[in-house]
């Protein structure tokens, strides 16, 4: 009932319309979820997938901004929202497309800038698109060069991948062969170390590869060098030809040999950062020191002492200086928790202080490049490199340990006088700034009589420390950049000095000037000569 003055009410009709259009939309709906029910769920996933690879050939980096953005599947998008991983970085815009539109792809962006999900989600999508069971076997494989790298990949694809239903394994060595070889035939993405895999390919009879559908060299150029070699082309030749490849690396491989072995199909290069004018994080502060072996330790004790609510890792060229440092240092008490990680460790404890260095909020890691490659530390503020990288791309990865993902971070290279002018070259040309800074000879703290004390009262300290400077000039005496490294320049008595190990009578950098040129048995000869002969003793 309406009259003139009243205001006009809704209008009916219009309401009607409304209902009956919502009313509409439902009813459709409904009968769509009864007809799917009515099919298999493998035909209904069968669909979506159609309209994913549909819209694989129209992706657009330069549109790319959100995960959402690219053609993925609910569960991976899914499992990308929860572990709050929404806008992409580059190196994951630029390549993930290429991934999906199945080409082999070589990846290469600064350390810290997200290679691991640029190849996780790629290889989950596959599985995805190929409705991978757990019946179909091995389909993804992943190779990583160390068992901590490995681990935390693994951690990541498990967060990532929660939603899918493939199952995921952890091949690295360290345990027992039969219980892994009991799993090892249900997962379908393997994350492995080229050893251990190489291991379970010869011995574990019903492990096969015959049908893997993707294969990833995660910090590919050291998977493929010299090193892993041997190892790298056997696992290769068990591997099917038909299979898409992604080799991803902050300081990638351009070798045609190496990438030969792979039989790669037009791969596509994606070099992030190439016109980059650094190849270092932009957050990362970099300097080097020139210092005399004599005051490497004081020179590092005193650090730790003024950086004590920080986190650092120090990188040493070999185990056994890591394994005696780390005994002194300890009882050198400098005030802040210390952790050493090297290779000769045995696994569970490696995996305790891996976990225990990502926990703590202050504390140093003592390491040697085990920890070089990969590593996502949280919050590490320091990256002292105490000896000498062997190369640049060394020191690119050390220094990657901090200023990851949009984070500040320090580098501290430590540098011999006769270390200075290779190193810093090699750098320059590799596009990596580092500024000399000056030690202040006032703030060093002398520890030197201290160690000598410790080594005085305890003979196993002191074998290590002996063994420690055998392995130290071994380390030098190997590396191949002779500019940098050269054994015969070294001064050994301060080294020796430094270290707290006892000098000798005979001086055998004399010795060793004699007779060059030398193997390395020979070298190491005369220096176990000198320090475990009969000279040494009668000291
Ligand atoms: N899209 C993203 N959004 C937010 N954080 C991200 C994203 N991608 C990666 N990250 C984070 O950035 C950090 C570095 O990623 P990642 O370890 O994959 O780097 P990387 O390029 O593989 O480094 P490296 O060369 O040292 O191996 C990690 O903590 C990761 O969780």
């Amino acid at each position: 009932m309406g009259g003139p003055g009243r205001r006009a009410g809704p209008d009916p009709v219009r309401n009607f319309e409304r209902w009956k259009k919502k009313y509409t939309k439902r009813k459709n709906k409904l009968r769509l979820q009864q007809k799917q029910r009515k099919r298999p769920e493998w035909e209904v996933e069968r669909e979506g997938i159609a309209r994913l690879e549909q819209r694989y050939p129209e992706i657009n980096p330069n549109e790319i901004e959100r995960f959402s953005d690219f053609p993925l599947s609910k569960k991976t998008l899914k499992g990308l929202q929860e572990a709050q991983y929404r806008m992409v970085t580059e190196i994951q815009r630029q390549t993930i497309g290429l991934s999906l539109q199945g080409k082999d792809v070589l990846g290469a962006a600064k350390t810290g800038s997200g290679k691991t999900l640029a190849f996780i989600i790629p290889a989950l999508e596959r599985l995805y698109r190929q409705q991978w069971t757990s019946m179909d076997g091995l389909g993804v494989l992943i190779i990583s060069p160390t068992r901590e790298l490995a681990y935390q990949t693994f951690e990541v694809l498990r967060k990532v991948g929660k939603n899918h239903e493939f199952s995921a394994g952890l091949i690295i060595g360290g345990k027992d062969l039969q219980q892994e070889a009991n799993k090892i035939h249900h997962i379908n993405i393997l994350i492995c170390t080229p050893g251990r895999l190489l291991q379970h390919m010869d011995e574990t009879s019903y492990f096969h590869a015959s049908d893997l559908q993707m294969l990833i060299l995660d910090e590919a150029d050291r998977i493929l060098d010299m090193g892993f070699a041997d190892t790298m082309n056997a696992i290769i030749e068990n591997l099917p030809k038909k299979r898409q490849t992604l080799l991803f690396s902050a300081t990638q491989t351009k070798s045609v040999k190496d990438l030969a072995r792979l039989s790669l199909k037009d791969p596509e290069y994606v070099w992030v950062h190439e016109k980059a004018k650094f190849s270092t994080p932009a957050t990362l502060d970099q300097n080097y020191i020139v210092c005399g072996l004599e005051q490497k330790i004081n020179m590092l004790y005193s650090f730790l002492r003024s950086h004590l609510n920080k986190k650092s890792i120090v990188f040493y060229a070999s185990c056994k200086e890591v394994q005696y440092l780390f005994r002194v240092f300890c009882r050198l008490r400098p005030g802040i928790p210390i952790l050493a990680l090297h290779g000769k460790q045995q696994q569970m404890k490696r995996m305790e202080v891996y976990n225990d260095f990502i926990r703590k909020k202050s504390a140093v890691l003592f390491a040697t490049d085990v920890a070089a490659r990969g590593l996502d530390f949280p919050a590490v503020n320091w990256v002292i490199q105490f000896d000498c990288p062997e190369d640049a791309n060394t020191y690119i990865h050390r220094v990657g340990r901090t200023a990851r993902y949009k984070e500040g971070g320090e580098a501290l290279l430590v540098l011999l006088p006769s270390e200075e002018k290779g190193m810093v070259h090699q750098l320059s040309q590799r596009k990596v700034p580092v500024n000399e800074i000056k030690i202040n000879p006032e703030k060093l703290v002398d520890v030197q009589k201290k160690m000598q004390a410790f080594l005085a009262q305890d003979q196993e300290l002191k074998e290590r420390a002996q063994r420690c400077f055998v392995s130290y000039l071994r380390s030098v005496y190997l590396m191949k950049n002779k500019e940098v490294f050269d054994v015969f320049k070294l001064p050994l008595a301060e080294y020796k000095k430094a270290n707290g190990v006892p000098i000798f009578k005979n001086d055998i950098w004399d010795d060793l000037d004699n007779c060059r040129p030398v193997s390395v048995t020979s070298v190491l000869g005369r220096i176990m000569e000198c320090q475990y002969g009969t000279r040494f003793h009668k000291e």
